[in-house]
């Protein structure tokens, strides 16, 4: 029977992007105040006059978590473009404070579905045919509603049954206005003498249109669940949905119906009788098979998208946001991993050079320092110990507020790790990814080379080599640096903690110097003020001159600490 029901129930014009009066000045000037607002709110962060009381750590926090709250649901009322940056910034701990990324990954996409009259209309102009024509029936109530589309359960004449993904309407011309407006925002931040330093702002505007522009494209998104369900094709307990192209257009993906228990519902998997452990371990498995085997990943790894059969096999969702990876980066993957297990600065930093992760600059020390100070410190576990997202979380720390930027696929692949170890925790306590990750990791590489025998002896081998190849290379190392010297060439950077503390007390002098003057001139005026009968303009001159009198005490009692330090 073919269930139709017109339903009003799903209009919902609370969202003023959803509203058909909308002006595309209206929407300018939105984005414009919130940018504007955010700015204002950042400048405020940085005053500590801002901060009733004086200004602490534990208040900077408090503060950032506050507007990190409003920034959520600003970028809710603003709509599908900025949910989707929101949720791509989620992942770049390496741009933004932890606290702003944390709330940006809450980021849901709690929007009103669009009526059903919308997806019959839709259906009609993508697939030439009305929905009853196509389909035997089409339940009107949505499966599951997302910001860019919803899915419907139906059935096709043929009897099989379907999901049908139906793109929001509107929605092309929405990220038009939207990333135009977006652009002028990049172009600002990028002119921007504090905002732009440093960050290619420019870049990241590229890499999100780009990605946006993908996800809307359902064709796109079915090739893409083609070429997964091919690369999993030998694993039977891994369930990719099959694409049903002649019922798929840029805007209607049709695929086969594989219901299935979300990953996050643990009653209802221990109620089937699911082992939840083998599951966590599963899920581990295929992730590392997508990255270290394929080079084709599943770059949004949420629960949502991943569910459960009821014999145990993983279903995956949503290919709208895949990640690909380049065989000699799989490599450099590899090596940052070996260089993170045996705590090596230098392996690690020239790995993450290779993956394009960091900028090579002409002094890398700090780099490598601040790296091995990582390795040294936050890593006294046993590598099979470590967390995922603890690593992560220390490299984004490392990564923050320094001249580079890791490029999205590296942050996608660390996303997917993060969120994956997390729903292996949550099936799991004990779960942890490093333990699975190392025997499948040498597995993969023994098996993927397999003429070359044992990864463990190619490594070291590898590194014995490159050891000798330095050693060889040192003398013609050292007769550059020579050459460079004669030539007057190098450039030699010398800091010495004590002449910086007493240039600091001799500009202090000085400084004190100017107070004292202006002390004294305002309390001369304040003086011939008096005697001509001024008295307001004499009390405000006083004034000035205690108020300096305290900036100049202060003065000198830092002096008096720079003295306790000689
Ligand atoms: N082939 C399918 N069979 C059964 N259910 C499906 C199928 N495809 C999607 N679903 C259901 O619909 C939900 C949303 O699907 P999907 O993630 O593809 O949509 P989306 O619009 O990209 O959502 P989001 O952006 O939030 O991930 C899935 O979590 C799943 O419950």
């Amino acid at each position: 029977m073919y269930r139709k029901r017109r339903s009003t129930a799903y209009k919902d014009n609370a969202y003023r992007w959803n509203r058909e009066n909308y002006s595309r000045t209206r929407r300018f000037f939105d984005i414009w105040f919130f940018v504007f607002s955010l700015m204002a709110g950042f400048w405020l962060n940085k005053k500590s006059w801002s901060y009733p009381g004086g200004v602490t750590e534990e208040k900077r926090i408090a503060r950032r978590k506050e507007q990190a709250v409003w920034i959520r649901n600003t970028l809710l009322e603003l709509g599908p473009t900025f949910i989707k940056v929101g949720q791509l910034f989620s992942t770049r701990a390496d741009l933004f404070p932890s606290e702003y990324v944390d709330e940006l990954a809450k980021l849901q996409d709690k929007v009103p579905a669009f009526s059903y009259e919308q997806v019959e209309r839709i259906i009609e102009q993508e697939l030439g045919k009305t929905t009853p024509e196509l389909f035997h029936s089409f339940d009107p109530i949505p499966i599951a509603a997302a910001s860019l589309g919803q899915v419907h359960k139906a059935t096709l004449h043929s009897g099989e049954t379907v999901a049908v993904k139906v793109q929001r309407p509107g929605l092309k011309k929405l990220f038009e206005i939207d990333l135009a407006i977006l652009k002028g925002i990049t172009r600002y931040f990028q002119s921007h003498p504090e905002i732009g330093r440093g960050r290619d702002w420019l870049g990241i505007y590229d890499e999100c249109c780009r990605i946006l522009w993908e996800e809307i494209e359902y064709l796109t998104e079915g090739r893409n669940a083609d070429t997964f369900r091919r690369n999993f094709r030998a694993q039977d307990w891994v369930k990719v949905p099959r694409v049903n192209w002649r019922y798929t257009s840029p805007r209607v993906l049709t695929l086969e119906y594989v219901p299935g228990i979300k990953i996050s519902h643990y009653e209802a998997l221990e109620a089937a009788g699911l082992d939840r452990r083998a599951l966590a371990r599963q899920g581990a498995e295929a992730y590392l098979r997508q990255l270290l085997n394929d080079g084709f990943f599943h770059a949004d790894p949420h629960p949502g998208n991943i569910a459960v059969t009821p014999d145990g096999a993983l279903i995956f969702y949503d290919f709208g946001m895949m990640g690909q990876i380049k065989t000699g980066v799989r490599e450099q993957l590899m090596k940052t991993l070996f260089g993170i297990a045996q705590k090596d600065a230098g392996q690690v930093v020239t790995s993450l050079i290779e993956l394009g992760a960091i900028a090579p600059t002409d002094d890398m020390g700090p780099v490598r320092r601040s790296i091995q100070y990582m390795l040294d410190h936050f890593m006294d576990k046993p590598f099979e110990n470590q967390s995922v997202s603890a690593i992560s979380d220390d490299l984004y720390e490392i990564a923050y507020n320094q001249p580079f930027r890791f490029p999205a696929t590296f942050t996608f692949v660390m996303r997917a790790f993060s969120t994956l170890e997390g729903v292996g925790k949550g099936l799991d306590p004990e779960f942890n990814f490093m333990e699975v990750a190392k025997p499948f990791a040498m597995e993969i590489m023994t098996n993927g080379n397999g003429s070359q025998g044992n990864t463990f002896l190619n490594e070291l081998g590898r590194q014995a080599a490159q050891v000798s190849s330095t050693a060889l290379g040192l003398p013609r190392r050292l007769e550059d640096t020579l050459e460079k010297l004669e030539r007057g060439d190098m450039r030699v950077r010398t800091r010495s903690i004590e002449t910086e503390r007493l240039l600091r007390r001799q500009s202090s002098i000085q400084l004190g110097t100017i107070y004292a003057l202006i002390i004294s001139a305002f309390t001369l005026s304040a003086t011939l003020l008096l005697i001509n009968h001024y008295l307001w303009l004499a009390v405000i001159s006083l004034l000035v001159a205690g108020g300096m009198g305290v900036v100049l005490t202060r003065l000198i009692l830092q002096l008096d600490r720079y003295d306790k330090m000689f």
